[in-house]
Protein backbone atom coordinates (compact mmCIF):
# COMPACT_ATOMS: atom_id res chain seq x y z
CA UNK A 1 0.00 0.00 0.00
CA UNK A 2 1.93 3.04 -1.41
CA UNK A 3 -0.32 5.65 -0.59
CA UNK A 4 0.97 9.45 -1.02
CA UNK A 5 -0.61 12.58 0.48
CA UNK A 6 1.55 15.54 -0.70
CA UNK A 7 0.95 17.77 2.82
CA UNK A 8 3.69 18.57 4.95
CA UNK A 9 7.16 19.64 4.54
CA UNK A 10 9.81 18.82 1.90
CA UNK A 11 13.48 19.43 0.86
CA UNK A 12 15.14 18.82 -2.49
CA UNK A 13 18.78 18.23 -3.31
CA UNK A 14 19.53 21.96 -3.27
CA UNK A 15 18.49 22.66 0.00
CA UNK A 16 14.77 24.43 -0.83
CA UNK A 17 12.24 23.89 1.41
CA UNK A 18 8.66 23.67 0.37
CA UNK A 19 5.36 23.78 2.81
CA UNK A 20 2.12 21.76 1.25
CA UNK A 21 -0.79 22.38 2.85
CA UNK A 22 -3.86 20.43 3.12
CA UNK A 23 -4.93 18.42 0.00
CA UNK A 24 -8.78 18.71 -0.39
CA UNK A 25 -10.84 16.42 -1.87
CA UNK A 26 -10.63 17.40 -5.49
CA UNK A 27 -6.57 16.80 -4.35
CA UNK A 28 -5.73 20.55 -4.83
CA UNK A 29 -3.33 22.08 -2.59
CA UNK A 30 -1.26 25.55 -2.27
CA UNK A 31 1.99 26.00 0.15
CA UNK A 32 4.77 27.97 0.36
CA UNK A 33 8.01 27.36 -1.83
CA UNK A 34 11.93 28.58 0.03
CA UNK A 35 14.25 28.30 -2.65
CA UNK A 36 17.47 27.74 -1.70
CA UNK A 37 19.15 29.28 -5.25
CA UNK A 38 18.10 32.02 -7.77
CA UNK A 39 19.11 33.72 -10.65
CA UNK A 40 16.85 37.03 -9.54
CA UNK A 41 18.63 40.34 -8.46
CA UNK A 42 16.25 40.41 -5.24
CA UNK A 43 16.74 38.30 -1.73
CA UNK A 44 15.08 35.41 -1.71
CA UNK A 45 11.67 35.61 -0.27
CA UNK A 46 8.83 32.58 0.66
CA UNK A 47 6.47 32.42 -2.43
CA UNK A 48 3.19 30.75 -3.26
CA UNK A 49 2.52 27.03 -4.65
CA UNK A 50 -0.61 25.61 -6.31
CA UNK A 51 -1.27 22.73 -7.89
CA UNK A 52 -2.74 19.17 -7.57
CA UNK A 53 -2.31 15.63 -7.29
CA UNK A 54 -3.95 12.54 -8.43
CA UNK A 55 -5.81 11.04 -5.34
CA UNK A 56 -8.19 8.64 -6.78
CA UNK A 57 -5.96 5.87 -7.21
CA UNK A 58 -3.54 7.27 -4.03
CA UNK A 59 -1.21 4.78 -5.21
CA UNK A 60 2.34 6.68 -5.75
CA UNK A 61 0.13 9.64 -7.51
CA UNK A 62 1.23 12.03 -10.32
CA UNK A 63 0.92 15.90 -9.41
CA UNK A 64 2.05 19.38 -10.78
CA UNK A 65 2.21 22.77 -9.32
CA UNK A 66 3.24 26.29 -10.05
CA UNK A 67 5.26 28.73 -8.40
CA UNK A 68 4.76 32.67 -8.89
CA UNK A 69 7.86 33.59 -7.05
CA UNK A 70 7.37 36.86 -5.01
CA UNK A 71 10.71 38.06 -5.62
CA UNK A 72 11.02 37.83 -9.70
CA UNK A 73 8.78 38.25 -12.73
CA UNK A 74 9.30 34.49 -13.09
CA UNK A 75 7.22 31.66 -12.66
CA UNK A 76 8.50 27.98 -12.14
CA UNK A 77 6.12 24.52 -13.42
CA UNK A 78 6.97 21.43 -11.24
CA UNK A 79 5.62 18.03 -12.68
CA UNK A 80 6.09 14.29 -11.30
CA UNK A 81 5.42 11.77 -9.36
CA UNK A 82 5.34 10.45 -5.34
CA UNK A 83 7.33 7.01 -4.89
CA UNK A 84 6.97 4.94 -1.88
CA UNK A 85 10.09 2.34 -0.96
CA UNK A 86 9.38 -0.70 1.12
CA UNK A 87 10.06 1.76 4.45
CA UNK A 88 7.12 3.65 3.87
CA UNK A 89 9.84 6.40 2.80
CA UNK A 90 8.48 8.87 0.31
CA UNK A 91 10.54 10.54 -2.33
CA UNK A 92 8.90 12.49 -5.03
CA UNK A 93 10.74 13.17 -8.76
CA UNK A 94 9.83 16.02 -10.33
CA UNK A 95 10.67 17.82 -13.56
CA UNK A 96 10.79 21.77 -13.85
CA UNK A 97 10.56 24.52 -16.38
CA UNK A 98 11.45 27.86 -15.48
CA UNK A 99 10.26 30.74 -17.30
CA UNK A 100 12.10 34.07 -16.45
CA UNK A 101 10.36 37.03 -18.35
CA UNK A 102 12.07 38.05 -21.66
CA UNK A 103 12.63 41.85 -22.93
CA UNK A 104 11.26 40.90 -25.67
CA UNK A 105 9.82 38.18 -27.90
CA UNK A 106 13.27 37.83 -30.04
CA UNK A 107 14.42 37.04 -25.70
CA UNK A 108 11.95 34.29 -26.04
CA UNK A 109 14.04 31.54 -27.64
CA UNK A 110 15.77 31.37 -24.14
CA UNK A 111 13.55 32.43 -21.47
CA UNK A 112 12.84 28.71 -20.17
CA UNK A 113 15.10 26.41 -18.33
CA UNK A 114 14.16 23.11 -17.30
CA UNK A 115 15.50 20.83 -15.11
CA UNK A 116 14.86 17.55 -12.37
CA UNK A 117 14.77 17.78 -8.90
CA UNK A 118 14.12 14.93 -5.96
CA UNK A 119 12.36 16.07 -2.60
CA UNK A 120 12.16 13.95 0.73
CA UNK A 121 9.94 14.90 3.65
CA UNK A 122 11.95 17.29 6.05
C1 LIG B 1 13.89 22.50 -7.54
C2 LIG B 1 14.89 23.26 -8.26
O1 LIG B 1 15.68 22.71 -8.98
N1 LIG B 1 14.93 24.63 -8.11
C3 LIG B 1 14.76 25.31 -6.93
O2 LIG B 1 14.46 24.79 -5.84
N2 LIG B 1 14.98 26.64 -7.14
C4 LIG B 1 15.42 26.87 -8.52
C5 LIG B 1 14.52 27.89 -9.21
C6 LIG B 1 14.24 29.11 -8.34
C7 LIG B 1 13.84 30.31 -9.17
C8 LIG B 1 13.72 31.55 -8.29
C9 LIG B 1 13.17 32.73 -9.02
C10 LIG B 1 14.13 33.28 -10.04
O3 LIG B 1 15.34 33.05 -9.94
O4 LIG B 1 13.65 33.99 -10.94
S1 LIG B 1 13.06 27.01 -9.66
C11 LIG B 1 13.97 25.55 -10.12
C12 LIG B 1 15.22 25.52 -9.22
Amino acid sequence: EKKCILSGAWQNELGSNMTIFAVNKAGQFSGLYLTAVSAAKKPILVSPINGSQHIDSLEQPTFGFTVKWTFSDSTTVFVGQCFVDDHGEETLQTMWLLREKAKSAENNWNATMVGTNIFTRI
